[in-house]
């Protein structure tokens, strides 16, 4: 029978499966951080149950540490608390942990594929939506409840159900100053929030192929703002070239049989979806949302649509609302919108490549005078250190861009750095629902090279123009 990647990865997974569809899934790698592990813990410890297979978690914290003064420890006594928390959790249950002051700390979807604990073929979850991130690897990789967590603790499995199949196909070459992110935002905008919903998406064609795994790891990241619960990438050269050499990584003799494995993972020839949508990337624009869900997204170069356009009343609602809280008029230029912050960083586009094309676009400018704060936050300790020593720290600092410490930061806004209510950011993140930022908050998406180019324009500007 014709495969495709995902029924190959779910097959190769299948502890037990009941004539319902109720599956039991080996999992093989459990990340886990510390906004939703504390009660897993502490049902385990209520159980008086041991990990199934220690070895196959690895522990960060990433949402609620602080991106500046680390030394003086962290003020919020509530993310202090969760923090404290991971630190006794991982200790008492004997877990590898990157704790606030190890180099490798980062947010959790950054980490994985960086140590190679994300590799190929693997099952991949966390207790945190955009796992998804790790189907850039060929894997199957979706977020999990509080309750599974402590499930997969105990158990190393997962009462799981096939999702239908999607493939999400996108070819020709990407115009210049057009990424992964503005590929990703123009799928959701195409298919909407719930465009995904009940479906596993495959990513693939030519465009697709042509990314780095930093790119495929964005597109992947976002495809639960698709409404999709995983996304995933064929395995290539590109994905074997990026695992190679990582701390976490078969070596030797072991390489050599996990990489004809490897070669194995991708959709059959022929194989049948479900659903197949294409875009043509040469019709991508740069990407900005206007609105207060992913699917609120236009191009740079285009204007804030007009509600009274809009036939469907529930989306006009929508659409109102939206244009309220983000204080927007209809048919306003996106060009004309100013700002009052920049976030570059989030497990969307923190990684170095994201960090290199944020640099080129601000380097030898100056941050707008109405900007008040454009801040970098890199994705982990590693990417900070390789920024650092190809000069990127330099370049945003002397353009009047903040260089900060790893961790999730602006992109939820569980530490100290948020909008005050009313300020409009300029962000990589992948989430622009209100309030998210901060109370009041007003959220763009945006690609770093756009979100670079707004912190230095005050307003945002097409990067092709720049
Ligand atoms: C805190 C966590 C559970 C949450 C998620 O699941 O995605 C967060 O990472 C987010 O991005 O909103
Ligand atoms: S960076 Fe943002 S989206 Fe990613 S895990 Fe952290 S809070 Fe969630």
């Amino acid at each position: 029978m014709l495969k495709t990647l995902y029924d190959k990865l779910w097959d190769s997974h299948v502890v037990r499966a009941d004539a319902d569809g109720t599956t039991v899934l080996y999992i093989d790698r459990h990340l886990v951080h510390e906004v939703t592990s504390p009660q897993a813990f502490e049902g385990l410890r209520e159980a008086g149950r041991p990990l199934w297979r220690t070895s196959a978690n690895l522990a960060v914290v990433d949402h609620n540490v602080p991106t500046t003064d680390r030394k003086n420890g962290i003020a919020d006594p509530t993310s202090r608390l969760q923090v404290e928390t991971l630190d006794a959790n991982a200790q008492a249950f004997g877990l590898t942990y990157f704790n606030i002051s190890d180099k490798r700390q980062g947010i959790v979807h950054v980490i994985g594929p960086e140590q190679g604990a994300t590799l190929p073929g693997m099952t991949v979850v966390c207790g945190d939506s955009h796992t998804s991130t790790h189907g850039a690897f060929g894997c199957l990789a979706h977020g999990i409840g509080t309750s599974e967590v402590e499930h997969v603790l105990a158990t190393q499995t997962l009462l799981a159900k096939k999702s239908r199949s999607m493939l999400v196909q996108v070819d020709g070459p990407l115009p210049l100053g057009v990424t992964a992110k503005d590929i990703v935002l123009a799928v959701i905008g195409r298919i909407g929030t719930a465009g995904g919903t009940g479906y596993a998406i495959e990513f693939a064609g030519s465009t697709i192929r042509s990314l780095s795994m930093e790119g495929r790891m964005t597109v992947c990241n976002m495809a639960i703002e698709a409404g999709a619960r995983a996304g995933m990438v064929a395995v290539d050269d590109t994905t074997i070239e990026y695992v190679k050499g990582r701390p976490l990584s078969p070596k030797g003799e072991q390489w050599d049989k996990a990489v004809a494995y490897w070669r194995t993972l991708h959709t059959d020839p022929g194989a049948k979806f479900d659903m197949v949508v294409t875009l043509n990337a040469g019709e991508i624009r740069p990407q900005v949302t206007w609105g207060t869900s992913p699917e609120m997204v236009t191009a740079v170069n285009a204007r804030v649509p007009d509600p009274e356009l809009e036939k469907d009343p529930v989306r006009r609602d929508a659409m109102e609302k939206a244009l309220v809280y983000m204080n927007l008029k209809p048919n306003t230029r996106i060009e004309d919108i100013k700002i009052d912050k920049v976030f570059i960083g989030s497990c969307t586009n923190s990684r170095i490549e994201d960090l290199r094309a944020a640099a080129q676009v601000v380097r030898g400018r100056q941050r707008a005078a109405n900007v008040k704060l454009a801040m970098v936050v890199p994705g982990s300790g590693l990417v900070k250190e390789q920024a650092e020593r190809e000069g990127l720290d330099k370049i945003f600092k002397a353009a009047g861009f903040e260089w900060r410490e790893p961790g999730c930061s602006m992109c939820l806004a569980m530490n100290a750095d948020r909008l005050e209510p009313g300020e409009r950011c300029a962000s990589t993140s992948n989430r622009n629902f209100e309030g998210r930022q901060g109370q009041g908050g007003r959220t763009h998406l945006v690609s770093p090279a756009m979100a670079a180019a707004a912190g230095i324009a005050g307003h945002f500007v097409d990067v092709r123009a720049l």
